[in-house]
């Protein structure tokens, strides 16, 4: 089912929370509202549902319009058939795993005959088949999404919402479920709107990824298009880049460009970062700084060590260049990291590749 959702926008208490979001989502497409808390992203998902009003815009799905605030369109949640799956599990507790499954389609008055092996198959879909005669409570918290997932399944006309449905879910089987809710979308060909604040989780699923900010879409692309090509200085932080400076200064001399950037660092203008101005930004992850004595293009620096922290496969040292601004990297962990950069105060020098330096205008 094609979704269009053109120049919506909302505001609670005269406060704008949505201000002209304009996305397409093709048909069959899975695609993921990452951003901070209090974004927008679950009143986007809320428009879409029909559990909110846009004051302004339009909702197609399918071609059929959901909502159109011109025309003072507006199509009930109970006829949208769209399929939700929310972070609390939302099952009644009074009822069975197979009635709680069932409970939408009776709601819509689906004849028995259908009812009954269409509950069976999705229970069976989402490995709870075993379980249709058990009650909540007698089911662990992933059972419980799995059954909140069959009932989504059951009233997707094609359309499945989900609002953080992971997040009450340790973190192991966080990533189980995460691929599990990919299997069924490409299995019941739905097309998916995924809300979360986990890049992981956004990257790991999604066909595109929308970043929104402060009730605007600030970036549209694969998961590839903004781990990699982050747009701003906002999207680059959201998708975990460790080290974003601004450009202080850019100064032309015997040929080349050069750039000031934050703490004095100096990167030469050549390649992908030639376009850097000044007042724009760059950006690089922390696995790409090599801490110790190689230089080439790109930044090469020193500074002291401020501190190292053991995390996982990597140490994480921070080395700060300039009062109050810290290069962090990430270095493959040994004694010998631990023993060189655990205590501060040391001198090390740097280098950052100029292939691992993103320029974002804003
Ligand atoms: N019914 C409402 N009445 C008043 N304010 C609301 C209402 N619903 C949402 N808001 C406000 O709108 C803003 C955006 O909320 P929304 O739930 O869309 O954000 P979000 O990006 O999904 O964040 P979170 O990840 O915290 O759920 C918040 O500041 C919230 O307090």
């Amino acid at each position: 089912m094609h979704i269009q959702i053109s120049g919506v926008s909302k505001a609670f208490n005269a406060t704008p929370i949505l201000k002209d979001v304009n996305l397409t989502i093709q048909s069959g497409e899975f695609i993921t509202l990452l951003g901070p808390s209090g974004c927008g992203k679950t009143t986007t998902l809320r428009c879409v549902a029909g559990l909110e009003t846009p004051d302004a815009g339009s909702i197609e799905v399918g071609g059929k319009a959901f909502v159109n605030a011109a025309t003072r369109t507006f199509v009930p949640t109970h006829k949208r058939k769209v399929g939700m799956v929310f972070q609390s599990y939302a099952l009644w507790p009074h009822m069975s795993v197979a009635a709680n499954v069932a409970y939408p389609l009776k709601r819509r008055k689906t004849p028995p005959a259908q009812l009954k092996p269409l509950v069976a198959s999705t229970l069976e879909a989402v490995g709870m088949g075993q379980h249709a005669g058990r009650y909540p409570h007698e089911l662990s918290g992933g059972q419980q999404q799995r059954v909140a997932l069959a009932r989504g399944l059951v009233s997707a006309g094609g359309v499945m919402l989900f609002d953080e449905p992971l997040s009450n879910l340790d973190a192991k089987l966080r990533i189980a479920m995460r691929s599990e809710i990919r299997r069924l979308h490409n299995e019941f060909g739905n097309t998916s709107i995924y809300v979360t604040h986990d890049q992981d989780e956004a990257l790991a699923l999604s066909d595109r990824v929308i970043i929104m900010r402060g009730g605007v879409v600030e970036q549209v692309g694969t998961p590839d298009d903004v781990r990699s090509r982050p747009v701003s200085s906002f999207a680059a932080d959201f998708v975990g880049f460790e080290n974003i400076l601004a450009c202080r200064s850019v100064s032309e001399g015997s040929g080349r460009r050069t750039a000031v950037l934050d703490g004095g660092l100096e990167l030469e203008l050549t390649g992908a970062a030639a376009n850097l101005e000044t007042g724009m930004f760059v950006a690089f992850r922390s696995s790409a700084v090599r801490l110790g004595g190689e230089r080439g293009a790109g930044i090469n620096a020193a500074g002291a060590v401020r501190d190292s922290s053991y995390s996982g496969e990597t140490r994480t040292v921070v080395v700060d260049v300039a009062p109050g601004v810290g290069i962090t990297a990430a270095v493959p962990d040994s004694a010998d990291a631990a023993a060189v950069y655990r205590h501060g105060g040391s001198e090390v020098s740097f280098h950052v590749p100029a292939r691992s330096v993103v320029v974002l205008e804003r």
